[in-house]
């Protein structure tokens, strides 16, 4: 869908909100699309439906337990499938979640998205919005007008948690199937299943019990975290181009200056195991690397686990590729030198 003038939301009128009750904490909903927002012909239905069909007003009022827990205000920032969000949307989304979060009146912020690119735009909100309030990312797995749909409790979940006071202090935080996840280290890992978000060597940091969140540890943030102060650039210009590209055997040796001619300014790789490449694809990815000297980030094609020591790059640690291209983007944006993008990927 075409990209739309943004709204710059800022009237806090009682009206914005769906209900108000002025002894509850105010929330705002921000929904960008997704299978949460998708609608099918009939409640049987689980694919094929059309995935950011619903507004955000239809979705508050299927959940009309939201109004005992906090007065919600439902902005629409887009409605697409979240194969469709850009650093454009998550750019106005960091600048609006930011100015709603130092208004004292507000205790959270909440983000409906799709699952398919949830764990980027949790990440790139994680890194550019400076608050202790919690800002939680809700998605679904079937469409709201599927049997047992999981878009309404997953919502009700996100907004108690964005209320909860041992939220604060956390970060961006997942919300799917009950369970609590770190925006920096929770991926989508099963195309279909309800119970698709983990973090398989991090762990979760909590859980939903009678639709309550229960944190297992104090509020803490993940080693390596790094602000981004995006607030005043503006969002319409789209961040630097960078691109992902996948190791195999018999991996074309062209792919790397391929990326390149095509307008990337900078590369990440999902290698083989810590980070590898096939021999002939290495000697043609050092060439690219020291003649264009942009920066080229390793990570893992396999779904797990920690990649250093690949001299000819610059090592992504625990992040996998689609973090590691949006931690990147974000360096790229901010002017860093490959050494100081050095120096936040590697710990
Ligand atoms: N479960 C989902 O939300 C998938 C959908 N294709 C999306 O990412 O927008």
């Amino acid at each position: 869908s075409p990209l739309i003038q943004l709204p710059h939301i800022v009237p806090r009128a009682v009206e914005d909100f769906e209900c108000f009750n002025a002894s509850l904490p105010n929330i705002t909903i921000y929904a960008t699309g997704g299978t949460i927002a998708g609608s099918a012909g009939s409640a049987d239905q689980t694919t094929g439906y059309q995935s950011g069909a619903l507004g955000i007003k239809t979705l508050i009022e299927a959940v009309p337990q939201l109004c005992n827990v906090s007065n919600v205000r439902g902005i629409q920032i887009v409605n697409v499938d979240s194969g469709d969000i850009n650093s454009t949307i998550l750019t106005n989304l960091t600048q609006n979640i930011q100015k709603d979060l130092d208004n004292p009146l507000i205790q959270g912020a909440v983000v409906t998205h799709g699952t398919d690119t949830l764990e980027e735009s949790a990440f790139f909100l994680d890194l550019t919005i400076a608050s202790e309030k919690p800002v939680v990312v809700v998605g679904s797995m079937r469409p709201a007008t599927a049997l047992s749909a999981d878009g309404p409790i997953n919502l009700l979940s996100a907004v108690k948690l964005a209320v909860n006071k041992n939220a604060k202090g956390r970060g961006t935080m997942i919300v799917l199937n009950d369970r609590i996840a770190s925006a920096r280290f929770t991926v989508k890992t099963n195309a279909n299943a309800v119970d698709t978000f983990k973090a398989e060597e991090q762990g979760f940091l909590g859980v939903f019990e009678d639709i309550n969140p229960l944190f297992f540890y104090p509020p803490s943030r993940p080693l390596g975290h790094r602000y981004f102060n995006i607030t005043s650039r503006p969002f319409q210009t789209p961040m630097p181009k960078v691109d992902v590209l996948y190791g195999h055997q018999e991996v074309s040796p062209e792919i790397f200056q391929a990326a390149v001619d095509n307008g990337a300014k900078g590369i990440v790789l999902a290698g083989l195991g810590a980070g590898y490449w096939p021999s002939v694809a290495l000697k043609s990815l050092e060439a690219v690397v020291n003649k264009t000297g942009i920066p080229v980030v390793a990570s893992r094609r396999t779904a797990w686990g920690y990649v250093e020591g690949q001299e000819w790059g610059i090592n992504a640690g625990f992040l996998n590729p689609s973090k590691s291209r949006i931690q990147l983007q974000l360096a790229l944006e901010n002017k860093l030198s490959n050494q100081e993008i050095r120096s936040i990927f590697e710990l």
